[in-house]
């Protein structure tokens, strides 16, 4: 009799076998739904054969197969396949994620057609720049697979490369997938792609949607009708008939990267799959990863610029350190950023106050006996936030009232120490009274409705200063913004994480970019202590790829990614000693002696060494080559499994992790 293998979504390393007597070679990649346990549960046919490692007589039999949709293809499951091997994630866990919802529902909601879409106005294309042509010109849609890099400044029309790289692919007659970070998805761009292509299907995926809508788009991706798929990286997976082309926008965001469940780079995934698929890749930045960075100058990607802004009349912005050693500051703002904002006030252009810290102040504290607000469930400081009145923990959202007096010593005399975006935008409003301060953080912007109504706001003029953290960072045009001034930026300059760099540098060229993007001049002023830092330097020079071959060779001689691979498996429990007992098992496992090319450091405990009531410990385990630690994983990690653990431990292990 037929036997199913399916996948289900389920913590475990396996495929699970069902008896299905009408069952064929046609039903593989359909769903089924299957008793597991006491109940019954959503798998995907993997595939049909005729024995079972397991005695037919216990198998049990699998219920309806269900025959819509179309089976999913080979082509998703060798993707799903490489997630599960490369990330160590249980195959069914990543073929079951990739699904909306509704098609894991075993009684699916009722499917409504979406609303008709009015045409959008359609948008006139402008004549490309020489720089845009040539990097055009440079990628072959039709000759299988490549790996480009868009290494585009600030404002240099990265987004026309890729809509002309779109046009020719959809005249081929096949899909494009377009991703781009969390908060970039906006229905600005959505409204831009559907103006330029106006009879093309486009649709969007991301986590937002509603489940309905979300399921509607998917299936009009996988059925082929969608032409363009805007997604956020959970669209990686989606599978498409007629793929031709992907895109990765803000290609170094970090938001690419998944940091629960499976802990994938949709980046790195995308970029196997344009290979799986043997098609072409584009990855677009101002400012790369330097792991992409790494692979263009070795040769692996090839490498696209456009070095100038394309609006004609725009320039990058003039930036400029201002050094606050010998300066008094006002509530952390120096006397020529001061100025710099009144001009820009008098002048009608808008100011950028970036400021990567959120809520009133980090911490409330008591100058007499030296207590501060602590979050009781994790390693941290409870933020002042005075918007709302509460002490709030950034961590794990635990939250409480603000103390009139210390609690410890009743002092009523107790301070904020430090500032975030709300004191600074509170403290300027005093400043410029007649000014329209918007301050722009998570605090104020909690969802993409909300994301969207400040993008208008913006634009429309109606803000004299914006206040803002990294959420202001991104890929926006504000055509009337033309001053940038950034405070606080010198806390990651010796920040133990030896990203801190990369990310400093991306995030301030990227916010300096949002300045002069029209006819009017922009100029970024950087608040620092240190003036000469070479990341200022090259900041000033606008010189990213003097900054990254400056990083790199530091990476190279320290060890560190690129040019070495590493893993992290992570253990939580209660206490922390039974955490690190558990890393110091999994680190003296005889595999370990197996894999000579592998090395284990010690466990630690993890920067934030609590988290919601929980410690936390990292072992990390390192290697100069690729294919010794994915030999080394999944034996180590199955090891690991077997380990005997107490009941409230939990652990996970994360592939090419980017905090540590
Ligand atoms: N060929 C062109 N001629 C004139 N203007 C152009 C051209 N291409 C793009 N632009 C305009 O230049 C501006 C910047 O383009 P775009 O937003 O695509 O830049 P970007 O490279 O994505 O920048 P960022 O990295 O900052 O997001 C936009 O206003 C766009 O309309
Ligand atoms: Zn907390």
């Amino acid at each position: 009799m037929p036997v199913l293998r399916v996948a289900l979504d389920l913590p475990l390393h396996r495929l699970f076998d069902y008896l299905s007597p009408a069952a064929g070679a046609a039903d593989v990649g359909r769903r089924v739904k299957v008793p597991f346990g006491r109940g019954e549960r959503i798998g995907v046919i993997v595939a049909v054969v005729d024995d079972s490692a397991w005695p037919v007589a216990q198998l049990k039999q699998a219920g309806e197969i269900l025959a819509e949709p179309a089976p999913l293809p080979d082509d998703f499951f060798a993707l799903c396949e490489f997630a599960s091997n490369y990330y160590q994630a249980p195959f069914g866990e990543v073929v079951l994620q990739a699904l909306p919802a509704g098609l894991k529902r075993l009684t699916p909601p009722e499917r409504r057609a979406g609303r008709a879409r009015k045409a959008p106005p359609a948008l006139a294309q402008p004549a490309l720049t020489a720089e845009q042509a040539a990097a055009i010109g440079k990628v072959t849609v039709d000759g299988g697979f490549s790996a480009n890099l868009l290494f585009g400044v600030t404002g240099s029309g990265k987004t026309e490369v890729y809509l002309r790289l779109v046009e020719q692919v959809l005249a081929l007659g096949r899909q494009v997938l377009l991703l781009v970070p969390e908060i970039n998805l906006t229905p600005q761009l959505e409204e831009r792609v559907r103006g330029r292509f106006p009879t093309r299907e486009v649709v969007s995926l991301h986590s937002e949607l509603a489940e309905a809508a979300r399921e509607r788009n998917w299936l009009a991706a996988f059925g082929g009708q969608a032409e363009i798929v805007l997604g956020t990286r959970l669209a990686v997976f989606t599978p498409m008939p007629r793929l031709g082309l992907i895109i990765v926008d803000e290609e170094h965001d970090p938001s690419f990267k998944q940091q629960d469940g499976m802990r994938y780079s949709a980046r790195d995934v995308a970029v196997v799959r344009a290979r799986q698929a043997a098609i072409p890749i584009l990855l677009g930045s101002a400012t790369p990863s330097l792991e992409t960075w790494a692979n263009a100058e070795g040769g692996r990607y090839g490498r696209l610029d456009l070095k100038a802004r394309a609006n004609p009349e725009a320039r990058l912005p003039a930036v400029h350190v201002i050094d606050t050693r010998r300066l008094v500051l006002k509530e952390g703002v120096s006397a020529p950023l001061l100025a710099a904002i009144r001009e820009r006030l008098a002048r009608r252009e808008q100011s950028l106050v970036f400021l990567n810290r959120r809520g009133y102040a980090p911490v409330l504290a008591c100058p007499a006996c030296g207590w501060v607000s602590r979050c009781q469930r994790c390693a941290a400081n409870l933020v002042l936030h005075l918007a709302d009145r509460r002490l709030r923990c950034h961590h794990c959202g635990f939250e409480n009232g603000i103390p009139r007096a210390c609690p410890t010593c009743g002092n009523q005399d107790i301070h904020p120490f430090g500032r975030g975006t709300q004191r600074v935008e509170e403290w300027l409003q005093g400043e410029f009274p007649e000014a329209r301060i918007l301050r722009v953080d998570r605090d104020a912007v909690k969802s993409r409705k909300q994301w969207e109504a400040v993008l208008e706001r913006i634009h429309g003029g109606e803000a004299d200063i914006l206040v803002g953290t990294q959420m202001l960072a991104k890929g926006h045009d504000f055509p009337r913004l033309t001053l940038v001034g950034v405070l606080g930026a010198d806390a990651a300059l010796y920040a133990a994480d030896w990203r801190a760099p990369e990310r400093l540098f991306a995030q301030l060229m990227q916010v300096a970019g949002r300045a002069g993007r029209a006819e009017l001049a922009g100029e970024v002023l950087i608040q620092t202590q240190y003036p000469d830092h070479p990341l200022f330097a090259a900041l000033v020079a606008q010189d990213y790829p003097g900054f990254a071959a400056a990083q790199l060779k530091e990476r190279e001689q320290a060890g560190f990614p690129p040019y070495a691979f590493q893993a992290v498996l992570r253990a939580e429990a209660p206490a922390m000693a039974e955490a690190i007992a558990f890393l110091e098992q999994a680190a003296a496992l005889p595999v370990i002696g197996e894999h000579d090319q592998v090395m284990l450091y010690d466990p630690v405990p993890m920067k934030m060494a609590r988290l919601a009531n929980l410690e936390r410990g990292q072992l990390l385990a390192e290697s100069y080559s690729r294919p010794a630690l994915q030999t080394f994983l999944p034996r180590w990690r199955a090891a690991i499994d077997g380990l005997k653990a107490g009941s409230k431990l939990r652990w996970h292990l994360e592939v090419d992790p980017l905090e540590l």
